[in-house]
């Protein structure tokens, strides 16, 4: 019941009959609601037209701190300082690629969007057009940086990705776009390309179509190899095998940065995506079994005390609740409600 069902349920922020529907051991946090006070925005200097915006807005008690209103005293600053542990983290699985498209393993052959999967990552970027984002990661292939540069299009930020060259001293020096006397910094977003990131090594099967597959071997098997944890494809790469360099990566490259308060974005892969889901949502390997990823739906977590909460997926750009679900994301809002005023 649950396979397939993951992103419709996890893209339900108000409603937990959709969540009810992902169906692992691991709980939703997102059982209490509370409806966010007037006090509340007050409190945070939000504007009378996000009160009004934001009127029925529902959020979950798990995750927003006091609803109390704290006053703009030295100690509810010292206490917001102290939130800047919270960070935003989007995952956003690539956009229909020609090989998606034409039902093919794919793997880590270097596919482009199909004209479908432009518009997903442009739908994408659409729903987490007013969320914070001050990193982006990719996989090295070129369906996940197309989705991640499609979807900046639509940010409401308008800041310019920029790739930072990693593989050498050099290399990292000179794409050091930054200028001391201009703000270029202000105005850009790093873009760090990872072959870690990239969909697992589908081996033998790639290129080949996955129903006639599924005719040849058995559903059965191919499920297996599909969707197990350990049993990879013939010469290929298991989750488990892709975990090891994928969730090693996000721990040591990506998570620092959300440790810091830096709100990060990862488009990558499928399976990439599903062994850092793992890790995040601490699944089982029985239950990473039935996980899976729309192409081109992103999905929300925060990362707070080194913990990270599902938020689900932003449905749409005016998807307010989104913003009261910590004090730095309502604060975020009211500036670039500001700014593009
Ligand atoms: O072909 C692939 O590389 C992957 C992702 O598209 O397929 P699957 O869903 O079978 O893991």
């Amino acid at each position: 019941m649950a396979t397939g069902v993951y992103n419709q349920a996890i893209g339900a922020f108000q409603s937990n009959s959709h969540i009810n529907n992902f169906n692992h051991q691991h709980k939703f946090n997102c059982i209490g609601r509370l409806v966010v006070t007037k006090d509340f925005f007050s409190s945070y200097g939000l504007s009378k037209r996000d009160l009004r915006v934001s009127k029925c807005i529902e959020y979950q008690t798990s995750v927003v701190d006091s609803v109390s209103s704290p006053s703009r005293s030295k100690t509810s600053d010292r206490d917001t300082h102290k939130k800047s542990n919270e960070a935003a983290l989007i995952l956003v699985r690539h956009g229909e690629s020609l090989w998606n498209e034409k039902n093919l393993f794919t793997g880590c052959v270097d596919v482009p969007l199909s004209k479908k999967g432009i518009d997903e990552a442009i739908e994408a970027g659409k729903r987490i057009s007013s969320i914070p984002v001050d990193l982006i990661f990719t996989s090295a292939l070129i369906r996940a940086q197309m989705t991640a540069m499609l979807a900046m299009t639509q940010h409401r930020h308008m800041k310019v990705p920029i790739i930072m060259h990693n593989e050498s001293e050099q290399a990292r020096e000179w794409s050091q776009v930054f200028c001391k006397d201009t703000n270029t910094k202000e105005h850009s977003i790093p873009v760090i390309a990872a072959w870690q990131l990239n969909e697992r090594m589908y081996g033998e099967l790639q290129g080949l179509n996955k129903q006639e597959t599924a005719q040849r071997y058995g559903k059965e098997q191919v499920h297996e190899w599909r969707r197990s944890y350990n049993i990879p494809p013939p010469n290929g790469e298991s989750l488990e095998m892709c975990a090891e360099r994928a969730v090693a990566y996000f721990r040591d490259q990506i998570e620092p940065q959300l440790l810091s308060g830096k709100n990060v974005m990862v488009s990558a892969h499928g399976n990439s995506l599903r062994s850092i889901i793992m890790y995040l949502e601490k699944l089982t390997s029985q239950e990473v079994i039935s996980l899976e990823l729309s192409t081109g739906i992103p999905m929300l977590y925060i990362c707070k005390e080194g913990r990270f909460i599902r938020r689900g997926s932003p449905v749409a750009p005016t998807e307010a609740g989104v913003y009261a679900y910590t004090r730095r994301l309502a604060l975020y809002r009211q500036r670039l409600d500001d700014m593009l005023q």
